[in-house]
C-alpha cells in the first residue's frame, strides 16, 4: 500500500469532476471509477521518469500501488485525462507533439481482469497512442521450429496490452503444458469439419496431417478486446487470409539455414521422430513458398532472436526512433499544457485557447478514437472523414499502434535463408 497526504485523501472523497487536475498535488489528475479512484501523475514508485499510477480505494481509505503494464510514458510537466467507455483512460500530455501525447490507461477491461487473477493484485496497462494508423492485424507464418511463437511471446511479454494472439482450433493432440482456450482450442475433427461446414472459420488448412484454422470468433475476441490481432499460421493459411476481407501484414519468418531449423525442432523435444521428419518435409515447401509468392509484405530471418525480435518490432513501429511509414494524418500540432478535454460519443474535443487575433476554433481539435475494425479499408475511410466534416483541424487518432506499410512492400531483413 502506498501513502499519501491525508488532505490529498480527504479531497478525494468529496464530490469532484472526473479528470480533475489536482495542481496543488503537481498535477496529478483524478478519475472515478466505482469506488476506485486512479490518481495519474507524480512519479512512478520504481521510477521517478515515467508518469506514476495509485489507485485509492475509496471504502477503506486505502492507497494500492497497481501492477503497472506496458510502456510507460516519461513524465511531463503537465496532462488531461478523460475517462472512455468505463475502462480505459485516455492521458494527454501537455507540452509534447501530438505524436507522443496520446496515451492509454487500461484499468478495467477483461484483459486487466484476467491479468489481476495471475499478479494477484490491481493492474493497469499503459499503452501509446498512434495518429492516423489503422492498425492492421499481424500474420506470422514459417516453417515449424523456426521461432514463431517464440517472437510472438516476446512481443506479447513487452506489449502486453497492445496485443492479442487469434486461438486457433486443432484437432491434433495437446502437448504437455498447452491449455485449452490458451494455447488452442483442441477440437475433434468430425466437430471441426461441421463447424468449417458452418461457415464459422476465416481459414483453415490441413497442416501435418491435422486439421488448424482460425474462427472469425478468435479475431473478433481479439479486437473487441481494443487490441491488435496476431496470427500464427501456416502458409496455407496466409494465402486464405490473404484472399480474405481481413487487410493484414504478412510476416513469413525463416530460418538461418535447414540445419538449424532441423536442431530447433529436435531440440524441442515436443515430436516423435515420424512428426519431425514430416514437418522438416513440409519445411521445404513452405520455404519455397515464402521466398517465392509475393504473398509476404516481410520475411525475417530468425538466426540471432535478439536481433530478429528487433527487426519484427521495426516492422510494427515498435521501435524508439522509427518512422511509421505512410502517415497521412495530420500535420502534427504541439498541445500546450493548458487544454481543455472533452468527450462526445466517440469523439474527443480538445479546445487549446485562442491567441490573441485567433477565433477559438481555430486551436479547437477533434479525436475520432477508432477501434481496430474487421472491416475493409473503405469502411475506416468513412470514419475517418466523418469528424473532419464539422471540425477546423482534423486530428484522428487510432487506438494502439501500428504502422500502415504498402502492401506487398517486400522488406528482407537480414540476410535471406540459404
Ligand atoms: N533464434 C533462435 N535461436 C535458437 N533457438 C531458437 C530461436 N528462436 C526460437 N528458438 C527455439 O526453437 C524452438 C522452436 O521455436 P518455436 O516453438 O517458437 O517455433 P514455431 O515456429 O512456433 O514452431 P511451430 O510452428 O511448430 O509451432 C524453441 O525451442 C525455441 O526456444
Ligand atoms: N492455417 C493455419 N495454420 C495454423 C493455425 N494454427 C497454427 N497453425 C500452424 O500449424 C503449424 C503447426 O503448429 P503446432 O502448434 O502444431 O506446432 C505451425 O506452422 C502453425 O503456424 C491456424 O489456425 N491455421
Amino acid at each position: 500500500m502506498g501513502e499519501a497526504p491525508a488532505f490529498f485523501a480527504d479531497s478525494l472523497l468529496g464530490d469532484f469532476p472526473n479528470g480533475v487536475d489536482l495542481k496543488s498535488e503537481g498535477h496529478k489528475t483524478a478519475i472515478c471509477i466505482g469506488s476506485k479512484i486512479y490518481v495519474i501523475g507524480g512519479a512512478d514508485h520504481e521510477s521517478t521518469a515515467v508518469i506514476g499510477v495509485q489507485i485509492f480505494e475509496k471504502s477503506s481509505g486505502e492507497w494500492i500501488n497497481p501492477t503497472v503494464l506496458g510502456t510507460k510514458p516519461k513524465v511531463s510537466n503537465g496532462h488531461s485525462a478523460v475517462l472512455l467507455n468505463g475502462d480505459r483512460i485516455l492521458v494527454i500530455k501537455g507540452n509534447s507533439k501530438s505524436d507522443g501525447c496520446f496515451w492509454f490507461l487500461e484499468v478495467g477491461t477483461p484483459f486487466i481482469r484476467e491479468q489481476e487473477k495471475t499478479h494477484g493484485n490491481e493492474v493497469v496497462a499503459w499503452s501509446k497512442g498512434v495518429l492516423g494508423n489503422v492498425e492492421k492485424p499481424i500474420v506470422i507464418s514459417g516453417p515449424s521450429g523456426v521461432g514463431k511463437g517464440t517472437l510472438i511471446s516476446e512481443l506479447m511479454k513487452e506489449f502486453p496490452s497492445m496485443f492479442g494472439f487469434s486461438v486457433s482450433h486443432t484437432t491434433r493432440a495437446p502437448r504437455e503444458k498447452e491449455q485449452n482456450g490458451f494455447h488452442y482450442h483442441f477440437s475433434d475433427r468430425s466437430v471441426m469439419e461441421r463447424e468449417i461446414k458452418d461457415g464459422k472459420f476465416l481459414e483453415f488448412a490441413s497442416v501435418h496431417g491435422n486439421l488448424y484454422g482460425t474462427s472469425v470468433e478468435a479475431v473478433e475476441v481479439v479486437a473487441d478486446a481494443g487490441k491488435r490481432c496476431i496470427l500464427d499460421i501456416d502458409v496455407q493459411g496466409a494465402r486464405s487470409v490473404r484472399a480474405s476481407s481481413l487487410d493484414a501484414i504478412f510476416i513469413f519468418i525463416s530460418p538461418p539455414s535447414f540445419e538449424e531449423l532441423e536442431k530447433r525442432l529436435r531440440a524441442r523435444a515436443t515430436e516423435t521422430e515420424e512428426q519431425i521428419q514430416k514437418r522438416l518435409r513440409n519445411a521445404r515447401a513452405e520455404l519455397e513458398q515464402g521466398k517465392s509468392s509475393g504473398l509476404f509484405d516481410h520475411i525475417l530471418v530468425n538466426d540471432d532472436l535478439e536481433s530478429c525480435y528487433e527487426n519484427l518490432k521495426n516492422i510494427l513501429g515498435l521501435t524508439e526512433g522509427v518512422k511509421t511509414a505512410h502517415k497521412t494524418y495530420p500535420e502534427l500540432v504541439d498541445l500546450p499544457v493548458e487544454h481543455l478535454v472533452s468527450k462526445i460519443d466517440q469523439k474527443i474535443l480538445i479546445n487549446c485557447g485562442a491567441g490573441e487575433y485567433q477565433k477559438a476554433s481555430d486551436n479547437m481539435y477533434v479525436i475520432c478514437l477508432i477501434h481496430f475494425l474487421l472491416c475493409t479499408q473503405s469502411i475506416l475511410e468513412f470514419w475517418h472523414l466523418i469528424p473532419l466534416v464539422q471540425v477546423c483541424s482534423g486530428l484522428v487518432f487510432a487506438q494502439r499502434r501500428g504502422p500502415r506499410t504498402d502492401t506487398r512492400t517486400k522488406s528482407i531483413c537480414h540476410q535471406s535463408f540459404h
